[in-house]
Order: C-alpha cells, then sequence, then structure tokens
C-alpha cells in the first residue's frame, strides 16, 4: 500500500451490509485458552487482526526469540504463557511496544515463581524468560487503573498453577469489561472464577473442550458509527454482532444514540441509521478506552462539546492517542485539552470554520487515529497517511469503505 490514500469527500447515502472481522481482543483470548487447554477448543470465526495472526503464530512456535510487533495484547498475554515455561525465551516487539510499561505483570509473574529479567530498560520490553521454578504464592496484588491487558493475563494462566490465585486489584478498575470478558471465555471452557469487589479468585481447574464462535468486533463497528453520524444519509448494516456482548465496546450502540445514530438489532446485525444528536455529552471511556478516537472525531464535526473522564490509559497505547488526538483535531479548528487532572473537554468544529480541503491526517503507527479520521471524508477531501496501519486490527477497512461508495485513491 502506498504512503497516503487520498479520499474524496462523499455526499452520497451509505447503504450497504458490512461484513465486519471479528474481535481481536476474543480471538486472542480464545487462542490462549486453547492452548493452555491442550489445544481441544474449537475455535470458530477467528479475526484476520494482524494482532490475532501474530498470536496464533507465535503460540505454536518453538523460536527462541519471539516478536509481538504492536500487539499489545500478545505482549501481555505471551508474557504470562512464557512465564510459565521450562525453556529460555524471548520477547520484543516494535520501538513502541518497548516504550509500553510491563513492569506490574513481569512482577506480578516474578512473585508467582517466574524468572523473567528486563534485555533493554527496567519494566520494558524486551524480555528475557527462564524456566519456572515452583509456584511461590497464590495471592497478589496489583493496580486496577494501569491496563487490564496484565490482569486478563495472569487470570487466563491461574487455573493451570497448582495452588490456583486470588488477585487483589488496587484503586479504581479501568477497562473493566476486558476482565469480565476474560471470565466469560474461562467460563465457557469450564472454568468458574469469583469475582467480588476488588479481588478475583480462580482455583487450581483444566481448561474444558468447547466450541465457541467468535463475535464481530465492537470497536471496528464504531467506524461505522461515525460514518453515519456524518453522512448526509445513511443505513448501513453490520452482521455479526449481539446486542449483549462480551465486548464492552458494545457501549458505542448508546454513546452514539447522543452523536446522530439510532441502532435496531435483529438476530445476528445490527443497522444503523440517522438521528438527531445533542448539543453536549459528558462520558466516562474507564470501560472502553478504545473507542474514545472514534467518539473525539465524530462529535468534532458533528458540533457535539464533550466533558470526558477516564481516558489516561490512552497516553501508553500505540501513540500517545489524547496527544495525537489534540494535533490532528486542531487540523479541523476543534480543540481537546485535559482542563483539570482527569477532565479533557472537547469543543468541536467551530460552524463557520473554514476548510482548506484536502485535510492530512497523520496515523501515529495507530490503527485507531487513521480509522477514526477516515469518516471526515463525509465532510471534505481527506489525505490518511500510513494507511496500512489498519491491519492491526481491521485489515479490510479500506475495502469496505471503497464498498460504501466512498472514492480512495493512492497518493
Ligand atoms: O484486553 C484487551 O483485549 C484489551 C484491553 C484494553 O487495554 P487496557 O486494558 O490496557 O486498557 C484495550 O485498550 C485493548 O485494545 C484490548
Ligand atoms: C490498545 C489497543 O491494542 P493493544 O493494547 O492490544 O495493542 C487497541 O487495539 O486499540
Amino acid at each position: 500500500m502506498s504512503d497516503a490514500l487520498f479520499l474524496a469527500k462523499h455526499q452520497a447515502k451509505l447503504s450497504l451490509t458490512v461484513p465486519l472481522t471479528s474481535s481481536k481482543s476474543e480471538s486472542n483470548r480464545a487462542l490462549l485458552i486453547q492452548k493452555l487447554g491442550g489445544n481441544q477448543a474449537s475455535l470458530d470465526n477467528l479475526s484476520t487482526a494482524r494482532d490475532t495472526v501474530t498470536m496464533k503464530r507465535l503460540l505454536s512456535s518453538d523460536d527462541e526469540k519471539l516478536d509481538v510487533l504492536d500487539a499489545g495484547t500478545v505482549m501481555r498475554f505471551m508474557t504470562a504463557y512464557l512465564a510459565m515455561g521450562s525453556t529460555q525465551r524471548q520477547i520484543t516487539g516494535t520501538p513502541r511496544m518497548c516504550k509500553r510499561p510491563i513492569k506490574i505483570l513481569a512482577e506480578a509473574l516474578n512473585d508467582l515463581g517466574a524468572n523473567i529479567s528486563y534485555l533493554g530498560e527496567e519494566g520494558y520490553p524486551p524480555l528475557q524468560f527462564e524456566p519456572f521454578q515452583s509456584q511461590k504464592t497464590n495471592s497478589l496484588t496489583i493496580p486496577g487503573n494501569i491496563s487490564s491487558q496484565y490482569i486478563s493475563a495472569l487470570l487466563m494462566i491461574a487455573p493451570t498453577l497448582p495452588e490456583g490465585l486470588t488477585i487483589h486489584l488496587e484503586g479504581e478498575i479501568y477497562s473493566r469489561p476486558y476482565i469480565e470478558m476474560t471470565l466469560n471465555l474461562m467460563k465457557h471452557f469450564g472454568i468458574d472464577s469469583q469475582f467480588e469487589e476488588q479481588s478475583i479468585t480462580v482455583a487450581s481447574q483444566n481448561y474444558q473442550a468447547n466450541s465457541y464462535t467468535i463475535e464481530s468486533d465492537w470497536s471496528g463497528a464504531s467506524y461505522w458509527y461515525s460514518l453515519v453520524s456524518m453522512a448526509s444519509e445513511a443505513e448501513v448494516t453490520l452482521t455479526g454482532l449481539r446486542e449483549k456482548s462480551n465486548q464492552g465496546d458494545s457501549a458505542i450502540a448508546q454513546i452514539m444514540e447522543g452523536i446522530g445514530v439510532k441502532s435496531v438489532f435483529t438476530d445476528n446485525a445490527v443497522t444503523l441509521t440517522k438521528c438527531d444528536h445533542k448539543a453536549h455529552m459528558v462520558i466516562d471511556f474507564k470501560s472502553c478506552p478504545d473507542l474514545a478516537q472514534t467518539v473525539f472525531v465524530c462529535a468534532a464535526v458533528k458540533g457535539v462539546s464533550l466533558e470526558m473522564t477516564g481516558l489516561e490509559s490512552l497516553r501508553i497505547k500505540e501513540t500517545d492517542r489524547t496527544a495525537a488526538m489534540a494535533t490532528e483535531l486542531a487540523k479541523l479548528g476543534a480543540k481537546l485539552e485535559e482542563t483539570k487532572p482527569g477532565t479533557w473537554v472537547l469543543t468541536p468544529m467551530p460552524k463557520d470554520h473554514v476548510i482548506t480541503a484536502p485535510v492530512t491526517f497523520d496515523s501515529y503507527d495507530d490503527h485507531r487515529m487513521a480509522m477514526a479520521l477516515a469518516p471526515v471524508s463525509m465532510l471534505c477531501d481527506v489525505v490518511i497517511n500510513e494507511p496500512e496501519v489498519v491491519v492491526k486490527s481491521y485489515p479490510e477497512y479500506w475495502d469496505h469503505l471503497k464498498m460504501a461508495g466512498i472514492q480512495i485513491t493512492e497518493k
């Protein structure tokens, strides 16, 4: 793919059915559970996301050195898996991955009896693993407000430990639906757990054989909500989504009711049409951080002002997402700022803002920057730099936009 894509301003009705790829979060959990259960699980509809392709490849690799590229779930889930192993291994990732913290997980695993050391900066990948000795404790305390991926990683290996594990979570619990997704999938494969207030207990048990069909990706669905909201006319059906989902990002349906999109669920799909929007919304992204960029852009264009909390974890994702978005939204005359610690305000594009099209957006090595900014093509010509980033979670994104009739050309 070329270094940039040109998306021509789209004025016609958006009318199509989108075969979304499935959730990489569910896929990567299911793959680890399948491995830990002796490959007895039968998995259907695995995601085409590069993060899932990478997870699958690394789980079946005997190589001493593994590279997760830019996949956070793969780094965290494989770290827990390799820590329990009986051979020397190493894990690394992209330069950005080597700046995403992992100390909390590595120390928790070392407390359990693993032998993990840092090959570069302390607290960050790359990591070196020596064989696991024996379980030293069945109780850990870790912060609940940095990354739920540490918690999910520990939970999935917990039933394989001879003494099981209780994890005490300190402070507020961020990304909680991802922890629940992990426990629900474990339950589906026969693992009982107790999640009471700030503690999760998993006794030593065996994963059971079962089959599972991965649901479509609600995070990927969010970009279609944004497109519908900004389009002049739209009726878009997204297949493979359930109203009662394992994915916290299904919250997009409710959030977008305020930003101009109505959802009608049928058995295995949701149809999106346009409706009125609010002038102002208060949103807490603690449970759905991956929706934030979609909502920033859509609200900025639709003239919806936002007061937001729960955005702290965005700083340690594929890029510093709040900083990157503040820069890109400024190109539309919108403003994203942290007005006091923990509170962000989005001031939308002024009604009289004059756009000099095309507006060129940067992707910051972050799939969600490119995917969240592309819907601005409903308003004006847009250029998206580094468009290949979308392969991380939604490789078909540009093809699906073309299916919608959006004119996309390589620059
Ligand atoms: O467990 C998961 O599948 C994920 C958890 C979230 O990360 P944090 O728990 O680090 O917020 C989310 O942002 C990420 O895209 C996927
Ligand atoms: C943050 C994300 O992924 P990860 O942390 O798994 O790299 C994401 O997909 O938005």
